[in-house]
């Protein structure tokens, strides 16, 4: 292995100590805690396990957290009335739904009844066009944690090319967002994308959110590239990224590894997120480029 590895799991714990002081700031400021609601429909075990991780981080960093466990079979009018309960409610800044929601439920109706200022995810469409057209709003989180990621590797990512695999909401259209807006030359590619490898090959960035293990091979990569590896795909050979690592490694400048690169991310993120939004509901002066 030649490239560098990105320890995502320091680089979180680093935002989330920075976050807690912050969070204890305003907590003085404001005579309250930031506050976050964190919805789970249903028993998936992962999902389980991140509501979890969630609960526990919001604590750790000074806030206030708020969890409601709902049963497979919710019917979609009461999670849209614990929505709007939760919108109404002041000591909530921010609202996370946590997806995938069972089957029969309408997530894109649930998500788009979240208050656009308190939808720390930024899956709201509102949030999508604040990103899209340059507006202050919420970026969904992981792809935040990249944008973090990639900018403390880099340094200026200007001029840059840079190629997204994947177009999600959550991940691959809100990655080539903030990508363009770091005046990175943006591909984004998907299932189908022709000669993969041929637009791999001038890629200085490669985000990969494909959900296919080993999917991008390292004979494709431009040598020195970096590779972010969203992908968390569980395997009988254990969690592997959508990036085939070994190869990657040999070619790629630097590497986010599966686990402990993307994902830690994420909840460090909805942290941010979350203080971001409790300072402007209070109005009080925080610049989110410097936490
Ligand atoms: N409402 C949302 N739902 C989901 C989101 C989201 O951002 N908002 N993202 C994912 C799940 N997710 C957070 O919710 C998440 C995924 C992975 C990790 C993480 O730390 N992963 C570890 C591995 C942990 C494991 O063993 O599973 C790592 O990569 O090191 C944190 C959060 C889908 N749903």
């Amino acid at each position: 292995m030649t490239a560098e590895l990105i320890d995502g799991k320091k680089a979180a714990e680093r935002l989330r100590a920075r976050v807690a002081e912050l969070a204890a700031l305003f907590a003085e400021d404001a005579g309250r805690k930031p506050g976050l609601a964190v919805v789970l429909v249903g028993e998936d075990a992962a999902s389980s396990v991140y509501v979890r991780s969630k609960g526990k981080a919001t604590v750790a960093a000074g806030m206030e957290s708020f969890e409601h466990r709902l049963p497979a079979d919710t019917a979609q009018a009461d999670l849209i009335a614990l929505v709007d309960r939760l919108n109404a409610d002041p000591a909530v800044d921010g609202i996370l739904v946590q997806l995938p929601l069972p089957g029969g439920l309408d997530a894109q109706a649930v998500l788009t009844r979240i208050d656009p200022d308190k939808d720390v995810d930024g899956f709201h469409p509102v949030n999508a066009g604040r990103l899209a057209t340059g507006l202050n709003g919420f970026v969904p989180c992981t792809p935040y944690g990249c944008l973090m990621l990639l900018k403390a590797q880099l340094g200026e990512l200007s001029g840059l090319n840079a190629v997204v695999i994947g177009r999600s909401n959550i991940v691959g259209k809100p990655m080539a967002a903030l990508l363009t807006a770091a005046d990175c030359t943006v591909t984004i590619a998907h299932s189908r994308t022709r000669n993969l490898p041929h637009h791999l090959a001038h890629a200085d960035i490669v985000v990969a959110a494909v959900g296919r293990a080993g999917f991008v091979r390292g004979e494709w990569l431009k040598p020195g590239a970096v590779v972010i590896d969203v992908g968390i795909n569980r395997t009988p050979a254990g969690l592997v990224g959508d990036v085939e690592f070994e190869s990657a490694a040999s070619v790629a400048g630097a590497i986010t590894p599966v686990p402990g690169g993307v994902g830690p991310m994420t909840i460090a993120c909805l942290l941010r997120n979350t203080l971001v939004a409790a300072h402007r509901r209070e109005g009080i002066a925080l610049d989110p480029q410097a936490i």
